[in-house]
């Protein structure tokens, strides 16, 4: 039975994209699915807007903080933003994207100061926030800014997508693929898996996590012919880890790292760069795979797909991913 503790705070993502729909979606399938009570922050206006495109019928209340886990039930509560929100579904416009970064920003000061129990954001359009000068590169960084100015305390964040049959973790982000064995440090590939134990033991009860780690180049570097980075950097890492005691193993040909039978071996794959860690968790299960940051002083997930901007009049976005956000973002422990 949940409880006020148990809100959780929605950050309305891109308005151009599925973000709107899908949240009216989930919403209304909320009480078959056993999802808590959730807040929006947003715009009342554009959602009452969308659920009459689309033909759903949801009642909004516009709610303060306090009046949130009463309204939730029969309404869909929204807690304003400043800034308005230009409502063209499929059309990017730069002039929202102060509104989408305040929602992220006040969605994440409500769970900081917990009058939410996690954060579950919706995604955003990165380049559109860019052109207005956004200077992070998605939302798993600028949570980890805000975490920090929050604090006072330095933040990893980890980018962990999170499906029924297989966990990844991109080691670097978002970044070129030109920059990213310059990037892959034994600093950066430690600290990754270190977030990443800790949070699988205390968020996900996983007393000893298994951790395997992919190398970077074919054949994890085939003996240094087709590369030097997985013997110089990775596989030391791989070495201090066990000798402490920690279940990880490595570097694994990334090739054949995520096959039924090798996915059985671990916990959670470590990849080197973005591709390698979401193609397969991506392809495997789509629609039911979550975007989880590790190492905040809270919990965040966001379904794992982005904004679908080529669907986003039509109707037809599937609010599956959301729905396991949701979900997971209750599950885990604070
Ligand atoms: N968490 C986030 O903020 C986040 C995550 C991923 C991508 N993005 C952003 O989204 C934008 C578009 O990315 P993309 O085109 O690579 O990926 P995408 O996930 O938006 O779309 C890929 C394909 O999947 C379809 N699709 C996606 N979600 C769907 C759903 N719920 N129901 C039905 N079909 C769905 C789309 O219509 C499209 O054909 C980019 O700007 C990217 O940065 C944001
Ligand atoms: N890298 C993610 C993906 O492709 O699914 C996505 O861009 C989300 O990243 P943030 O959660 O950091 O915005």
């Amino acid at each position: 039975m949940a409880s006020k503790r148990d809100i959780l705070a929605v950050s309305i993502g891109e308005p151009a994209g599925i973000g709107p729909e899908i949240i009216l979606k989930a919403w209304l399938s909320s009480e078959k699915e056993g999802i808590n009570p959730f807040v929006v922050f947003g715009d009342p206006a554009l959602l009452e807007r969308r659920a009459r495109l689309f033909g759903l019928t949801v009642p909004i209340r516009t709610c303060k903080p306090e009046e949130v886990f009463d309204a939730f039930p029969m309404t869909l509560p929204v807690i304003p933003i400043e800034h308005e929100l230009s409502d063209n579904p499929g059309e990017l416009e730069v002039c929202n994207a102060p509104g989408v970064i305040e929602s992220i920003e006040k969605a994440t000061e409500a769970v900081l100061t917990g009058q939410a129990k996690a954060l579950v954001t919706l995604p955003i359009q990165k380049h559109n926030l860019y052109e207005y000068g956004f200077e992070h590169p998605g939302h798993t960084e600028f949570l980890g800014a805000l975490s920090e100015k929050h604090t006072g305390e330095k933040i990893q964040p980890v980018m962990m997508l999170a499906g029924p049959e297989l966990r990844t973790i991109p080691v670097t982000g978002h970044i070129a693929i030109n920059q990213v064995a310059p990037s892959i440090t034994p600093e950066l590939v430690e600290n990754i898996a270190r977030v990443t134990i800790h949070d699988l033991q205390t968020r996900f009860g996983i007393d000893k996590p298994k951790i395997a780690i992919a190398g970077l180049n074919p054949h994890a570097g085939e003996n240094g012919a087709m590369g030097k980075e997985d013997a110089a950097i990775i596989a030391p890492v791989v070495k201090k880890l066990q000798d402490e005691g920690f279940a990880v193993t490595g570097p694994h040909p990334a090739d054949t790292m995520f096959n039924k039978n090798a996915r059985e071996k671990y916990d959670v794959a470590l990849a080197m760069y973005h591709d390698q860690a979401l193609i397969p968790v991506k392809t495997i299960a789509f629609d039911e795979t979550v975007n989880v940051t590790l190492g905040l002083p809270f919990m965040r997930t966001s379904p794992d797909h982005g904004t679908a901007l080529d669907i986003a009049t039509k109707g037809i976005a599937n609010p599956s991913s959301l729905l396991a956000a949701l979900k997971l973002a209750n599950e885990v422990k604070i």
